[in-house]
C-alpha cells in the first residue's frame, strides 16, 4: 500500500537545494485518476529522470510542472506544487510567464515554421528580454551555444528551422527553451525521435544543461535514465512508487514494484 506520509520523508532525506516541491498532486482526466497522491521534491542543478511502464503518469506528472495540463480540458489537478517556494497554481501565477520560467522539450522536435533565428529570438521578444537588434543577437547565439548546435548553425541562421536534420531540430528546440532563461527545463522523451548519434548528443547536452538548470527528463531508456540523471523516479500505475539516487534505483531497489521494472519484469 503507498504510504504518502512515509514517502514524502523518504523523498526529502539528505536534499538541500530543492527547486520543486510538489504535495499530495493528484490528477484526473475525467473519473480516470491519472495520478494519485505523488508528493516529491526535486533538486536544482540535477537531472532527475522520471520512469515507468506506458500509462503510469510520467507525462501528465511532467505536465503539472509547468501547467501544460491546464490546456487539457478534461484534465483536473489538486495539491501543491511550489518552484522556490511558490505556489505555480496560485490565482496571480500567469501561465505563459511560468511556461517561460519552466520550459519544455517535447518528444518530437517541433521548431516553428521559421527562420532558426527567429525560432531562439521568439521568445525572448515576447517577453521582453532584449532592448535591442545587439542584446537579441547575443541572447540568440547564447542560447544557440547552450544548445551545441551554435557551430552547426552560424553560418545559416536565416535558413529555416525544419530544414535542420531530426537531432540538430531537436538541439535548435532545447535553444528555443533555453532562450527565455528558464530555472527548470522539462523534458518528454526528448531523444525518442533521434538516432543513436544525436541521441549521444542530446545526452552531453543534458549533462552540460544541470549546471544551470533543473532538469527533469521522462525517458522510457533505462540506460538513459542511468546515464544521465543523478535522481530517479518510479511511477507505476499513477503512484510514485520510488525516488532515489539513480544509482541505488537501479542497483538497489527499495520496493519489488521498481525491481521488477528495471529487470523487465513488469513494462
Ligand atoms: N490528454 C489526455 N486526455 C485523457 N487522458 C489522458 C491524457 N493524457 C494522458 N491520459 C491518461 O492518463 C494516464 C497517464 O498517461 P501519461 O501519458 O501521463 O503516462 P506516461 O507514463 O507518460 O505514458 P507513456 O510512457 O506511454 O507516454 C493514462 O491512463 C492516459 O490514458
Amino acid at each position: 500500500m503507498y504510504d504518502a506520509d512515509h514517502n514524502r520523508t523518504e523523498n526529502r532525506v539528505g536534499q538541500t537545494d530543492i527547486k520543486i516541491s510538489a504535495k499530495d498532486v493528484q490528477v484526473y482526466y475525467g473519473t480516470n485518476h491519472a495520478i494519485k497522491d505523488v508528493s516529491v521534491d526535486i533538486q536544482d542543478k540535477t537531472v532527475t529522470a522520471f520512469i515507468g511502464p506506458s500509462g503510469c503518469g510520467k507525462s501528465t506528472f511532467l505536465r503539472c510542472i509547468n501547467r501544460m495540463n491546464d490546456t487539457i480540458d478534461i484534465a483536473r489537478m489538486e495539491g501543491l506544487i511550489e518552484i522556490d517556494g511558490e505556489n505555480i497554481y496560485d490565482k496571480r501565477v500567469d501561465p505563459v510567464q511560468l511556461r517561460a520560467k519552466v520550459g519544455m522539450v517535447f518528444q518530437k522536435p517541433n521548431p516553428f515554421p521559421k527562420s532558426i533565428y527567429d525560432n531562439v529570438a521568439y521568445g525572448p521578444k515576447i517577453h521582453g528580454l532584449a532592448k535591442n537588434k545587439a542584446e537579441l543577437d547575443e541572447i540568440v547565439e547564447t542560447a544557440l551555444r547552450r544548445g551545441a548546435i551554435w557551430d552547426e548553425v552560424k553560418d545559416r541562421l536565416d535558413a529555416p528551422g525544419t530544414g535542420l536534420s531530426g537531432g540538430q531540430q531537436q538541439r535548435l528546440c532545447i535553444a528555443r527553451a533555453v532562450a527565455t532563461e528558464p530555472e527548470v527545463l522539462l523534458m518528454d522523451e526528448p531523444c525518442s525521435a533521434l538516432d543513436p548519434i544525436a541521441t549521444s548528443q542530446v545526452e552531453e547536452l543534458i549533462d552540460e544543461l544541470k549546471q544551470n538548470y533543473s532538469v527533469v527528463i521522462v525517458t522510457h531508456s533505462m540506460q538513459q535514465a542511468a546515464r544521465v540523471s543523478q535522481k530517479t523516479a518510479f511511477f507505476h500505475l499513477g503512484n510514485l512508487v520510488e525516488y532515489d539516487d539513480t544509482e541505488k534505483i537501479f542497483t538497489n531497489p527499495q520496493d519489488s514494484r521498481t525491481e521488477s521494472y528495471i529487470t523487465g519484469r513488469i513494462g
